[in-house]
């Protein structure tokens, strides 16, 4: 079986009746999607709040009811995939250019649950490069100081024209390899003038369900 699919829907069976549902964006998270469809067809009742328009769409086609993240006072516990998880159960994510909405319902959960399959672990962060969502009136200017940082910065590209996150804003990709200091990291690219928000997620996971060669293993913070 899938190591996604084994992850993803086992962290459907933390919903309890009367949740609010923080829905992540991603292929692993769509199999907690799918799962909680059927959970809803045997009588579950809950909210769910989107983080992505791609989410959006698939909850409506699994009828999932969705409510705005103002519309609710917190969220019980959201779901979500990474792009990478170190020991310390930090990580990158925004593979899929989601981050912002992702980390703004992540920080609005009592739990924060990410469900991966076993690649998405790593001894040190910044393998997978380290997406950065920025203003596009000042783009080409934030590109210029990531490459005087040493960064190694990329705009995302896609089909040939540049990638749009749901926010209308443009996501520049660090290809760091090795992020020897997350803490000092994100303290920096908070501080850039023109950085919307950026995939280093610091202390923000619970928990991290690992599918692995067809079996599970669950890590708590
Ligand atoms: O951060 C994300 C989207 O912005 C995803 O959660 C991340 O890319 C993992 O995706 P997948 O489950 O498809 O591997």
């Amino acid at each position: 079986m899938d190591d996604k699919k084994i992850a993803g829907e086992r962290a459907a069976e933390l919903i309890r009746d009367g949740m609010i549902v923080g829905l992540g964006t991603g292929s692993t998270v769509y199999y907690t999607m799918k799962r909680i469809s059927q959970m809803l067809e045997n009588g579950l009742k809950i909210k769910a709040v989107s983080t992505s328009s791609s989410t959006t769409t698939i909850a409506q086609k699994l009828g999932i009811p969705l409510v705005d993240l103002n519309d609710v006072g917190k969220i019980d516990i959201t779901i979500d995939g990474a792009d990478e998880v170190d020991s310390s159960l930090n990580g990158i994510k925004g593979g899929g250019g989601a981050l912002l909405y992702e980390k703004l319902v992540a920080i609005s959960s009592e739990k924060v649950i990410w469900v991966v399959d076993s690649s998405k672990i790593v001894n040190q962060l910044g393998e997978f490069p380290l997406p950065v969502e920025v203003i596009p009136f000042a783009y080409n200017h934030i590109l210029t100081k990531f490459k005087d940082m040493n960064l190694n910065p990329r705009l995302r590209i896609n089909n040939g024209d540049f990638f749009i996150t749901d926010s209308q804003h443009y996501i520049i990709d660090l290809y760091i390899n090795k992020i020897e200091y997350p803490y000092e990291l994100e303290k920096t690219l908070n501080s850039i003038p023109g950085v919307v928000e950026h995939g280093l997620f610091i202390n923000i996971v619970d928990t991290v369900i690992i599918g692995k060669d067809n079996s599970l293993e669950i890590v708590n913070r």
